[in-house]
């Protein structure tokens, strides 16, 4: 595996590093200049990093002349280093700092945006009236926060007004110890999974809230949620949230007579919907509950008709969707015992068309005596926001919060192997070699590699240059299938693509090798088996991003390798500083572990002449690749 190239022994080697003030986009800017010289869909949604400044310069790294134009020394392109006066210099430093903060904020509202007008894309709202989401309030960055102390009590005063409920790793139980709440045929179910015992955030929940819901709705059926209370949970990726939450609701409904809307569960993107239905629906086998998803691919006229018909008791949807159907009268939320929010942040950190809001004023105006707080709330996420004015707009009724004993904002998983790969900025023109050979490096067993990319047109264009590249000496005698996620294919073949990469057993595809490079679409509850390996290629732009992507492997007490890229000193230290600042991990699981110029590294980093003459063709058919798919597609 990956691991046996690096020396475990060697402690992770921290360089006095020069005061950089990094400009986070500059290195995804740079590896996007080699493979896509056309702005990235980001950039065509918000400003393109070559408007807006950046980061100050660190040597070797890049310069910006008076114009404000982005040159790149040192990656073969031509030298266009400015030269601003020692004045001049400061102000415009201090000003592209501004800048690269500012940018960081819009491209993760535009990112978010932009998956969720992707995912949202046949609503009402999107085709017919164009609205865009309602601009977020910017976030509050206090620069102090930056100290790993100030980080940590900034959790601490988020929380502070939420008891408290801490579990363990060694909360297992059989899933049969909760005979006496759960139903023997919920039990026959679980088994029929194969699922015996509980993950420790199932053990929390379930101990929490089933004698409760027992003991409540035999009490008072109507009002039991109000007496119940809500449940909030910071859990980590691969932990069984899904599970977690779709127990209690399934217990508690399936005695129901008539089908109502009791349950609402609120998802991010499609791609969860379905993840979400299949959990439901194994687990409500052979009960009469109705599931139900919005499938985006169907009109929105179709689903009215369809709900109108038949009201399902468990409904999965995005939460734009939801707004459209709540305006329609598809159906009402006077029954609504439970909402659940999966990817919590995500909802609450991004409008959705106001959903939250549009949902709350419902409830008050369609629940018996207007409680809003008469539907138990359950908000999970592995990186729950710790934003309580972004929670409170849930009027959130006797809120437990349910996490790990950590004192970090988040939790990775115990068998996630970190590793830092650092390129010397001069070499960052070679990233793609890289990152192939160190694909080809890894394994000689079958692997199931997940590749992060900045954006739709790096993914695509990384996609083509490792095909090019394997047709050469450079790629390997292995067969390594290469498959690019990215806006440019249609729904469909994303999915075929999907569902591929997912099924296929990496040992019975040829030499098991798949490697799929993808945007952060695919970072967030992806449940893909067997991800031996996630590679950030390019670095994300958050510690939540980074705790997502990172755990699209080591699911489910499995392990797994999570490789970061890291240009030159500006991304190491953007890595240090505000990706690893957030991130706690078990003290007997895996710990980070960083290559050292002696490690096997210079083999993957050594150039020959000719190898780089090589390389240097395969970026030239690249681009005439890229000039012949943009001419026929202009020819179309
Ligand atoms: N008790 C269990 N025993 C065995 N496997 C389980 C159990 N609970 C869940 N799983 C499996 O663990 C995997 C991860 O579960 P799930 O997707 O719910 O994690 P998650 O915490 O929601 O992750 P993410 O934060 O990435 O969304 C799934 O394949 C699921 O089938």
């Amino acid at each position: 595996m990956f691991a046996a190239r690096f020396d475990p022994t060697k402690p992770l080697v921290r360089t006095e590093e020069k005061k950089v003030i990094l400009d986070s986009v500059l290195p995804a800017k740079r590896t996007n200049e080699v493979l896509d010289s056309s702005p990235t869909d980001d950039e065509q949604d918000g400003a393109s990093e070559k408007e807006e400044n950046t980061g100050e310069e660190t040597e070797g790294e890049s310069s910006t002349n008076e114009s404000g134009e982005i040159h790149l020394e040192n990656m073969g392109e031509d030298d266009m280093s400015g030269d601003d006066d020692e004045s001049d210099k400061h102000a415009s430093v201090l000003n592209r700092f501004h800048n690269t903060l500012k940018m960081q904020d819009t491209q993760l509202n535009e990112d978010y945006d932009h998956e969720e007008s992707d995912g949202e894309e046949n609503s009402r709202h999107d085709s017919s009236h164009h609205l865009v989401p309602i601009p977020q309030p910017k976030k509050v960055r206090n620069l102090t926060l930056n100290s790993q102390e100030a980080r940590t009590q900034e959790m601490a005063v988020a929380w502070h007004d939420f008891v408290k409920v801490v579990y363990d790793p060694s909360m297992v139980k059989a899933f049969k110890s909760y005979g006496h709440f759960l139903d023997s045929a919920i039990l026959a179910n679980l088994e029929a999974q194969l699922l015996q015992s509980t993950f420790p955030v199932q053990t929390a929940i379930l101990d929490a809230l089933l004698p409760s819901l027992f003991f409540q709705q035999a009490n008072s059926k109507s009002c039991f949620p109000k007496k119940v209370g809500d449940v909030l949970v910071n859990a980590s990726t691969g932990s069984g949230k899904t599970l977690a939450y779709c127990l209690p609701v399934v217990q508690s409904l399936f005695r129901r007579t008539v089908n109502r809307l009791r349950c609402l569960i609120l998802v991010p993107t499609k791609i969860l919907i379905s993840q979400v239905y299949q959990t439901m629906i194994k687990l409500t086998r052979g009960t009469s509950l109705i599931v139900a998803m919005s499938k985006l691919e169907n009109s929105l006229k179709e689903e009215h008709k369809k709900f109108e018909s038949q009201e399902p008791d468990i409904l999965i949807i995005t939460p734009g969707r939801l707004v459209d159907h709540l305006e329609l009268r598809s159906f009402n939320v006077k029954n609504l015992k439970f909402l659940v929010l999966d990817e919590a942040d995500r909802l609450l950190n991004q409008s959705f068309q106001n959903w939250c809001s549009v949902l709350i004023t419902h409830l008050k105006r369609e629940k018996p005596n207007g409680a809003a707080k008469n539907v138990v709330k359950m908000v999970f996420s592995a990186t729950l926001t710790s934003n309580t004015e972004k929670l409170h707009n849930l009027n959130l009724n006797k809120p437990r919060l349910f996490l790990m004993d950590t004192v970090k904002l988040y939790h990775l998983p115990r068998l996630l192997q970190e590793y830092n790969f650092s390129i010397p900025s001069a070499k960052n023109f070679a990233k793609p070699l890289y990152a192939l050979r160190l694909i080809i490096s890894m394994s000689k067993e079958p692997f199931r590699v997940l590749m992060f990319v900045r954006s739709n047109q790096a993914s695509m264009r990384l996609a083509a240059l490792f095909e090019i590249m394997m047709q050469t000496p450079l790629g390997s005698a292995r067969k390594i299938k290469i498959s690019s996620i990215n806006s440019n294919n249609s729904k469909g073949h994303n999915r075929k693509l999907i569902q591929a990469f997912a099924s296929a057993n990496a040992n019975e595809s040829a030499q098991g090798a798949q490697v799929m490079i993808c945007t952060d679409l695919m970072s967030r509850g992806v449940d893909i088996s067997k991800v031996s390996h996630v590679v950030n290629y390019d670095l994300p732009i958050s510690s939540q991003q980074y705790v997502h992507r990172c755990g699209r492997t080591a699911r489910a007490h499995e392990s797994g390798i999570a490789i970061n890229l890291l240009v030159g000193k500006g991304e190491r230290k953007f890595w240090e500083d505000q990706i690893n600042v957030d991130l706690s991990r078990d003290v007997d699981g895996c710990q980070v572990r960083s290559t050292n110029e002696r490690d096997n590294d210079n083999e993957i980093l050594s150039l020959s002449k000719e190898d780089e003459q090589v390389y240097r063709n395969c970026l030239g058919s690249l681009k005439s690749v890229a000039f012949t798919s943009e001419h026929n597609s202009a020819k179309t």
